[in-house]
C-alpha cells in the first residue's frame, strides 16, 4: 500500500517560492493500476519523484510498503527504492548496449553472478515479448520495443511498485496500445502496483482502475475511473472526458441542430456497463410517441467495463419529452440538457 499525507513540496526559484504539490492526501491500493492525469505544470512529475524517494516532501509523509520514505535515509532508503521502479517516455536506454545488456544492468549492479542474470534477462525477454531481438541495439528497435526494453529492464529486480512518467507519450496509438496492454498484463500476472502519470484520457480509461486529476499542485478530483467518466465533477475533469468522447468539438453540430431542429430538446446521455447494450432509445420512441435524432455517439472500454456517451434530440409533445427522460432516469442513463432548441 502507497499513502502520500498531506503533502506539500515548495521549490525555491529565481521568483520566489513555487507550490508544485499542495497538500495532496492519496492512497494506492497493492496491485492497483492507479493513473495521475494532469496538464502540463501540474504537479506529476513532482509527485513521482517523492514517491520513488528522489525527492523528499517539505511536509507531510510518504508511505511505500509501511516504510516512510520521507523519514528514512542512507542504506535503508536505498533498499526501499530498489521496490520502486520506473519506465520513462523517452526510455533512457543505454545506446552502446544490447537489449540483453541493457536488460542485465540493473542485475549487476545488484552483484547478480554472470549465470543467474543470463537466465533472468532470458525470462524478462519472453515476458515482454522481445525474443529473437537481445542482441540488438536500441537504435535498431523501434519506440515499442525500446519501451519493452525499458519495462523489463524496470522488472529486472522484483519491484513491488511500477511507476510509468508518461511512459507512452512519444508513442502512436497502436503501438501505445500494445504497451498499455503489457502493462495490464504483467500487473496481472506479477500483482505489481503500477502508478501512471499522463496528459492522455485515453491511456487511463485503458487500463486505470482509479484515477486522480491534478491541476495546479492539487488533486481536484479521485476516483473510480467509471465514476469519474460518468460523473465528472470539476471543469479540468469534464476537459478530459470530453477529449475523449469527443463532445468538445460538438458545438458547431449543435448550432446547426438548433437551426433546423427549432423546437425539442438536445440531451446527452451516458450510459454505463450492460445499459450500453440495451435497446433504450427504442424504447424512449415506442413509450413516450417522441422522435430520436442522433447527434453524436462514442463508446469507450474502461477496466471496470464500458461507457458511453450519446447526444440525441429529442422532439414531441413536451409533456411526454418530460416522461422520456424521467424514464431514462429510472433506467440509470443519466441525461444532461445540453441546451433547449426553443
Ligand atoms: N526542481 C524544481 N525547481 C523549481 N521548480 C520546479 C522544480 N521541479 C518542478 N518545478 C515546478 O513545479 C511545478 C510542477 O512541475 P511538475 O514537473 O511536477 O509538473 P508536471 O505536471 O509533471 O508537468 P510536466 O509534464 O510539464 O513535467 C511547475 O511549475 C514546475 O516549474
Amino acid at each position: 500500500m502507497i499513502a502520500l499525507k498531506n503533502i506539500i513540496k515548495k521549490y525555491t526559484t529565481k521568483n520566489g517560492p513555487l507550490t508544485a504539490v499542495d497538500n495532496v492526501n492519496l492512497t494506492i491500493n497493492q496491485s492497483e493500476i492507479f493513473g495521475i492525469i494532469g496538464y502540463s505544470g501540474a504537479g506529476k512529475s513532482t509527485l513521482i519523484r517523492l514517491l520513488n524517494g528522489l525527492e523528499q516532501p517539505t511536509e507531510g509523509e510518504v508511505i511505500v510498503n509501511d516504510l516512510k520514505f520521507s523519514h528514512i535515509k542512507g542504506k535503508e532508503l536505498r533498499e526501499a527504492r530498489q521496490k520502486v521502479s520506473m519506465i520513462f517516455q523517452h526510455f533512457n536506454l543505454l545506446w552502446s548496449r544490447t537489449v540483453a545488456e541493457n536488460i542485465a544492468f540493473p542485475l549487476e549492479i545488484a552483484g547478480m553472478s554472470k549465470v543467474e542474470r543470463e537466465q533472468r534477462v532470458q525470462e524478462l525477454i519472453t515476458l515482454v515479448g522481445l525474443e529473437g531481438r537481445e542482441q540488438a541495439y536500441p537504435s535498431q528497435l523501434s519506440g515499442g520495443q525500446k519501451q519493452r526494453v525499458g519495462i523489463a529492464r524496470a522488472l529486472a529486480n522484483n519491484p513491488q511498485v511500477l511507476l510509468c512518467d508518461e511512459a507512452t507519450s512519444a508513442l502512436d496509438p497502436e503501438t501505445t496500445d500494445n504497451i498499455l496492454d503489457l502493462l495490464v498484463d504483467i500487473n496481472e500476472r506479477l500483482g505489481l502496483t503500477i502508478i501512471l502519470i499522463t496528459h492522455e484520457m485515453h491511456v487511463i480509461q485503458k487500463i486505470c482502475h482509479r484515477v486522480a486529476v491534478m491541476e495546479q499542485g492539487r488533486v481536484v478530483e479521485m476516483g473510480d475511473v467509471l465514476e469519474v467518466f460518468q460523473k465528472p465533477q470539476a471543469p479540468i475533469t469534464k476537459r478530459f472526458v470530453s477529449q475523449l468522447t469527443g463532445t468538445e468539438d460538438t458545438n458547431a453540430i449543435f448550432q446547426n441542430v438548433k437551426e433546423h431542429y427549432p423546437t425539442g430538446k438536445l440531451v446527452k446521455l451516458v450510459f454505463v456497463g450492460e445499459r450500453t447494450e440495451e435497446p433504450v432509445i427504442s424504447q424512449l420512441v415506442k413509450q413516450f410517441d417522441v422522435s430520436v435524432s442522433v447527434v453524436h455517439g462514442n463508446i469507450s472500454q474502461t477496466k471496470s467495463g464500458p461507457y458511453g456517451t450519446l447526444v440525441v434530440h429529442i422532439d414531441g409533445a413536451s409533456e411526454n419529452i418530460k416522461k422520456a427522460l424521467q424514464f431514462l432516469h429510472q433506467v440509470d442513463v443519466q441525461t444532461e440538457v445540453i441546451s433547449y432548441a426553443n
